[in-house]
């Protein structure tokens, strides 16, 4: 068995120190020669080295969708660029003009209120200087259009619907950011309010409805990417590494608009069903 070789185990224990997604690793494995159930049981004998006190399993996750054409909701979407590490697609024509245009109206109608973020400590949701915009939180299904979208992007990311959260729409005018943080919840007892129900946040879906003329970009510090919002398109991001714990890479910003208005739609999808 192919495990035994050190360079394979200090292969295995590299990349899963880097916040590498052991599903990815695995096809990496077999592409390079290794048998399935070899590779399944290095990768779990590596992850309990890796991980310690953890089961050593890869949980299962969302898709970052791959590179090319994927047809949801009888609609062609075009995935035009992926990274490994924070695992990041980059998808365009997600929602149409038409489709854009309705939901800002609709979110101008619902009324846009201060955004909060979650306090690291209690789990209040508590308005911040982090972040500045102003949003909507919609419910499930709340329009046709809406549960629609929502079907949309559970299909393009192929996780269930039941565990994606309501969409939630942020507006950002001159000056208005969203500083460096997680999407995924904090470990301890400020996570823990929130993961009662559903269990982390392990993906996002982030499309853009409105661009800015300047500034507004969505930043990843951590391998220097800078995703620049065009309206239909969406950047989908994972928070957790392969095994369920928050990916310190996943760290992401909505910088400063410079000129004009940032308007996005923010898909979270839970670990497990949000009911
Ligand atoms: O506005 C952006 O570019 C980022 C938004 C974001 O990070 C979020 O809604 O969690
Ligand atoms: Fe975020």
């Amino acid at each position: 068995m192919q495990g035994a070789e050190p360079s394979w185990q200090e292969w295995i224990a590299s990349n899963l120190s880097a916040g590498c997604d052991p599903a990815d690793m695995q096809g990496r494995m077999i592409a390079a020669g290794w048998n399935e159930a070899d590779a399944r049981a290095a990768l779990a004998s590596g992850i309990g080295q890796v991980f310690p006190g953890l089961t050593a399993q890869a949980i299962a996750l969302p898709v970052v969708p791959d590179m090319g054409m994927a047809t949801c909701d009888g609609r062609d979407i075009k995935v035009i660029m992926r990274l490994a590490s924070p695992a990041v697609a980059m998808c365009e024509s997600v929602l149409s003009p038409a489709e854009c245009a309705e939901l800002l109206a609709y979110a101008h109608d619902r009324g846009l209120h201060p955004s909060t973020v979650v306090d690291e400590l209690s789990g209040q949701n508590v308005p911040h200087p982090e972040r500045s915009s102003a949003g909507v939180m919609l419910a499930r299904a709340e329009t046709g259009l809406i549960d629609r979208l929502e079907r949309r992007l559970a299909a393009l990311t192929d996780w269930p619907i039941a565990n994606g959260e309501g969409l939630q729409i942020l507006r950002y005018r001159k000056g208005q950011e969203y500083r460096p943080h997680f999407d995924s919840f904090p470990d301890g007892a400020g996570g823990a309010v929130h993961t009662a129900r559903g269990g982390q946040r392990v993906n996002t879906v982030l499309v853009y409805l409105q661009s800015p003329e300047a500034g507004g970009g969505t930043a990843f510090p951590a391998c220097g990417l800078t995703v620049c919002p065009q309206p239909g398109s969406a950047v989908i991001f994972r928070n957790v590494d392969g095994t369920g714990r928050r990916d310190p890479a996943s760290l992401h910003a909505g910088l400063p608009v410079v000129h004009g208005e940032k308007v996005v739609m923010t898909y979270w999808q839970r670990a497990g069903p949000y009911a």
